[in-house]
């Protein structure tokens, strides 16, 4: 694995920190999110959490590189963030990321090489053995032959993951990864988001399930257009204005 996805580093001590300062983005006339401010580092789960239409999205798409902030900036280990890097993966929703032509799962995973290789050149030792180990990271040798589409959600989710492992990104980050996912996919894929936080990797994902983001994650930023929280989880869970911003009442997340 990639220098920030060994195990050298504690959650909270690696020198590969993402910052955000004031961040600001639009769409045209709709301001989606503002004055969003916080800084992490490989090896955590944060988890992006607020109600509908709160720029949960927006925050990982103008991360991915695929928006651009009217104001503020992100810093990632040190360099303005100013497009998209192949240190940074990004999974949209399942439901936006069929891929409509025929490819299987290796291929797709093969993809992940495509920022270290180049498109039109022949892949290398190093680069099929990166994709092996994703595959087998991801236990998905006994889907490696099968179309992309033909598997399930949960399946998919973790054909992408190995995507971004391939990749050698150090950041992944999920748009609604649990949407969709039956208790058991759900089940599954926690502990891989929890596996690739002890990897060494920072993973970013919007969640709604409020009942299971202390058990996933350790760090959540909560915002509606503005930012209205972030921290350690537990204690960003407890905070008054969280709990009017997620509407909990006391006790409720906890039953
Ligand atoms: N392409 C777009 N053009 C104009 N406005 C947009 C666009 N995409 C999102 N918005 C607006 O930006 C705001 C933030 O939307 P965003 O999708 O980031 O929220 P979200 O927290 O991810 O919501 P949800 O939980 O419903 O997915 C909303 O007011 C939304 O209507």
């Amino acid at each position: 694995m990639s220098e920030c996805c060994d195990h050298h580093y504690e959650p909270g001590h690696s020198p590969h920190r993402l910052e955000v300062e004031g961040l600001c983005v639009t769409y045209g006339s709709v301001t989606a999110l503002c004055e969003v401010d916080f800084a992490t580092t490989c090896g955590n789960r944060l988890a992006l959490l607020g109600p509908n239409g709160a720029g949960k999205s927006t925050l990982i798409r103008t991360l991915a590189g695929l928006l651009k902030a009217e104001h503020g900036s992100i810093l990632w280990r040190g360099q303005a963030l100013t497009g998209s890097t192949r240190e940074i993966a990004y999974l949209p929703q399942l439901d936006r990321h069929r891929e409509g032509f025929p490819v299987t799962v290796r291929e797709v995973v093969a993809m992940g090489r495509l920022p270290h290789v180049g498109f039109w050149k022949a892949s290398r030792k190093i680069d099929e053995e990166k994709v092996e180990e994703a595959i087998a990271v991801m236990r998905l040798e006994d889907l490696a032959h099968r179309q992309i589409d033909a598997l399930s959600g949960g399946q998919r989710q973790r054909a992408f993951l190995a995507r971004a492992l391939a990749q050698e990104a150090h950041i992944v980050m999920l748009d609604e990864p649990f949407t969709g996912l039956d208790v058991e996919s759900g089940a599954e894929l926690a502990e891989t988001l929890k596996d690739l936080g002890t990897r060494g990797h920072l993973v970013i994902a919007s969640h709604h399930n409020l009942a299971t983001v202390e058990a996933i994650f350790d760090q959540a930023l909560v915002m509606k257009k503005r930012q209205v929280a972030f921290g350690e989880v537990s204690e960003v869970m407890a905070r008054v204005e969280v709990r009017e911003v997620l509407g909990l009442q006391k006790g409720e997340l906890h039953v």
